[in-house]
């Protein structure tokens, strides 16, 4: 995770100082590419602990198309907590445009199904996208999606993707989105056949709110300990299927958690 230190000391570096919507405050670059050979590792910080269980059940979460915070509360999961209404929905965000993006004529498309029978069927494609930007459906989600599309390329028998964000909170959201996407990378690989690829990440308007910035300086002080491993326990039978306890990720040495505030 060198790939993430040296971006948060090019943000330090480099960042100017631009309000934002929460009143908080940023230092902001725009515009970054990351790149991580997911054979090498689990993308999984090591220089402050990260709560594993959050970005597995988030992702599980998106999956199912689920966009109200029950089956995340349920399971201990409190990332969503500040954006929801009173009976815990957020809205049309990831999940519903991931599964349930509507069509012509009421047609519902399935983007996830899709992307998986065309990896199998028509790898070479240059067509196997995600998208949650659905720009009809962006005043009714309780947040305008950050990672808005991802991408996938398979070649010599490996599956890589690359990810868009267009807004990020470097010091506590990435963390979580690298370690989501190379999830996902690894499950829709096991569906799929394949072995994994890269993970890239391109960011827009890159940034560190002024009240991370103690929690960044102290996290570039620590030293990175060896990436762990993802173990998948079984090959389930859909990309649907998979249940929290699939997931083993073996040699997770960290630093302890840094705890900073949330911009809401
Ligand atoms: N400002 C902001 N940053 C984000 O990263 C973000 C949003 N808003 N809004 C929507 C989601 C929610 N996400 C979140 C929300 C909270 C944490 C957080 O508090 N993380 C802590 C505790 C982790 C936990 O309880 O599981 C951390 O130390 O990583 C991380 C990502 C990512 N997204
Ligand atoms: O997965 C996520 C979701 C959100 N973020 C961050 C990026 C920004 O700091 C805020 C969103 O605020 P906007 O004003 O809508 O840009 O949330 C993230 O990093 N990762």
């Amino acid at each position: 995770m060198k790939a993430y230190l040296d971006l948060l000391n090019d943000v330090l570096e480099n960042g100017v100082q631009k309000q934002d919507r929460t009143g908080t405050g940023t230092i902001s670059v725009f515009g970054r590419q990351m790149r991580m050979n997911l054979a090498e590792g689990f993308p999984l910080l090591t220089t402050k602990k990260l709560h594993i269980k959050s970005i597995v059940h988030e992702l599980l979460w998106f999956l199912s198309g689920d966009t109200n915070i029950k089956y995340l509360r349920d399971n201990g999961v409190t990332i969503w907590d500040e954006w929801a209404d009173e009976e815990g929905n957020l809205g049309r965000v990831y999940g519903a445009q991931w599964r349930t993006w509507p069509g012509q004529n009421g047609q519902v498309i399935d983007q996830i199904s899709n992307v998986i029978h065309q990896i199998k069927t028509n790898p070479d494609s240059r067509r196997h996208l995600v998208n949650a930007w659905n720009v009809a459906e962006i005043d009714t989600m309780a947040l305008p999606p950050c990672h808005y599309a991802f991408q996938f390329y398979v070649a010599e028998g490996k599956l890589s993707c690359m990810f868009q964000m267009r807004s990020v909170d470097t010091f506590l959201g990435l963390p979580f989105n690298l370690a989501s996407y190379a999830l996902l990378t690894h499950m829709v690989a096991q569906q799929c056949d394949l072995e994994v690829g890269d993970l890239i990440w391109t960011g827009g308007d890159v940034h560190i709110y002024l009240n991370h910035l103690e929690q960044v300086k102290l996290q570039l002080t620590r030293e990175p300990y060896p990436l762990p491993q993802l173990r998948i326990k079984r090959k389930p039978d859909s990309i649907f299927d998979y249940q929290f306890e699939d997931f083993e990720f073996v040699n997770y040495q960290s630093h302890p958690g840094i705890k900073a505030p949330i911009a809401v």
